[in-house]
């Protein structure tokens, strides 16, 4: 009997081990059939060590509940939705209310000494004093007071007049004649070239970022050019402002050549014929040596295939007398042909368009009034005045 029993206890021990070992094999073979998992997924099976899955809060749903996809699934990227820019009209009324709130305080303060009942030499000197404040500059503040002292002795100081007054001696002094006007239009055959110069931080780059958005808000087509190949960030910062426009922009290697850079993006621009090619540059103040051989050979190396029709040189309007020495180096360095004063929002120094203006010869031809994508406007001497003034109207 107790044979009977240990062979018995014998056969089911070797039916239990084989069974356990076929498991275990085809355990083992199915791991090594199964295809990896996907980088970035995870495997269902636990491994040693695993911690067990957090049970879920929410109930699970069943395979009827599940929204199953009905068509194909798309898998491709959605194409970038292009902003449409602020058309120039729009702009001019938006920034004429902020050029005004910024600058109020030098037209106020004018109206106010004009208007007192007696105009002695403390007041003159007092005007003079404000004008030199807002960085008008020596010159034409003694050019200003000495016409407004005529004017207001033959023709007198009633409030109606010496509002006009002030108004057109101020419209005269930021010269309506100066031409203002952009060289953007193709020329012979080959898009206008637009170099863009300045001091690192004066707002370049974001210049050439909105100026573009002004050309393609009235239907250019654009090539922007990052030959400021010092600081990558520029670069990409272009790229960026290029893509929300569908604007493509050319860019080099960090440190690469700015006149290769700039070369291509002439290139490319003939290419694609396109009406203007913006030229970013890299505006490095180390001396005006090294400054009048980089700017210069990037003007050399784009003229072999067009004209530049524009050289625009980008002041930062808080930055005072420093601005003015910056455009006095940049002048000797490249035949500056018009300036772009930005920040004029952060600063209540509107004068520094008639310095400025003064110190190169040349026209403010855009003025930069806050952080936004639209927020360049062109210059207009009349509206500017009105802004002055606290006149937002016209
Ligand atoms: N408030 C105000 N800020 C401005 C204006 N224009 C530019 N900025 C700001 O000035 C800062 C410097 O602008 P950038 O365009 O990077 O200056 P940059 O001269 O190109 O400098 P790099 O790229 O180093 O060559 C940024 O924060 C801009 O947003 C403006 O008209 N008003």
């Amino acid at each position: 009997m107790a044979d009977y029993i240990y062979l018995i206890i014998g056969i089911a021990v070797l039916l239990v081990g084989g069974l356990v070992g076929l498991v275990t094999s085809t355990v083992r073979r199915r791991g090594r059939t199964s295809t990896p998992p996907a980088p970035g997924t995870t495997t269902a099976e636990p491994r040693v060590g695993d911690d067990a899955e957090t049970p879920r809060d929410t109930p699970t749903r069943t395979v009827e509940d599940a929204d199953l996809p009905t068509g194909p699934v798309d898998t491709l990227e959605p194409a970038p939705v292009l902003e449409t820019p602020e058309s120039t009209a729009g702009r001019l009324v938006r920034l004429r209310q902020r050029l005004a709130r910024s600058q109020s305080p030098l037209g106020r303060g004018l109206l106010a000494l004009l208007s007192r009942d007696v105009i002695d030499e403390d007041t003159w000197e007092e005007i003079e004093d404000l004008l030199i404040t807002a960085d008008v500059g020596v010159a034409p503040t003694q050019e200003l007071v000495a016409r407004l002292r005529t004017r207001v002795k033959v023709e007198g100081v009633s409030s109606a007049s010496v509002q006009d007054i002030l108004r057109e001696e101020l419209v005269t002094l930021v010269d309506p004649s100066l031409d203002r006007s952009l060289a953007v239009d193709r020329k012979d055959g080959k898009p206008a070239v637009v170099l863009v110069v300045g001091v690192n931080g004066t707002g370049k780059t974001t210049t050439v970022g909105k100026l573009a958005r002004v050309l393609v808000a009235e239907d250019k087509q654009v090539v922007l050019g990052a030959a400021d190949t010092f600081r990558a960030a520029a670069a990409e910062q272009l790229a960026t402002w290029g893509e929300r426009v569908g604007v493509p922009a050319v860019r080099g290697p960090e440190g690469s050549d700015p006149a290769s850079v700039a070369f291509e993006a002439v290139r490319t621009g003939i290419e694609q014929e396109a009406d203007v090619v913006l030229v970013d540059t890299a505006g490095r103040l180390q001396n005006k040596a090294g400054l009048m051989d980089e700017l210069g050979k990037v003007k050399r190396v784009i003229e072999k295939q067009a004209t530049v029709t524009e050289v625009l040189l980008v002041l930062d309007a808080t930055t005072g007398q420093n601005g003015l020495q910056q455009a006095r180096v940049f002048r000797e360095a490249v035949d500056v042909t018009g300036i772009v004063l930005t920040k004029l929002d952060g600063s209540a120094k509107g004068g520094i368009v008639v310095a400025v203006q003064r110190e190169l010869g040349v026209p403010v031809k855009l003025v930069g009034l806050g952080e936004g994508a639209d927020d360049l406007a062109p210059f207009d001497p009349a509206a500017f005045v009105d802004a002055l003034m606290g006149v937002t109207a016209s």
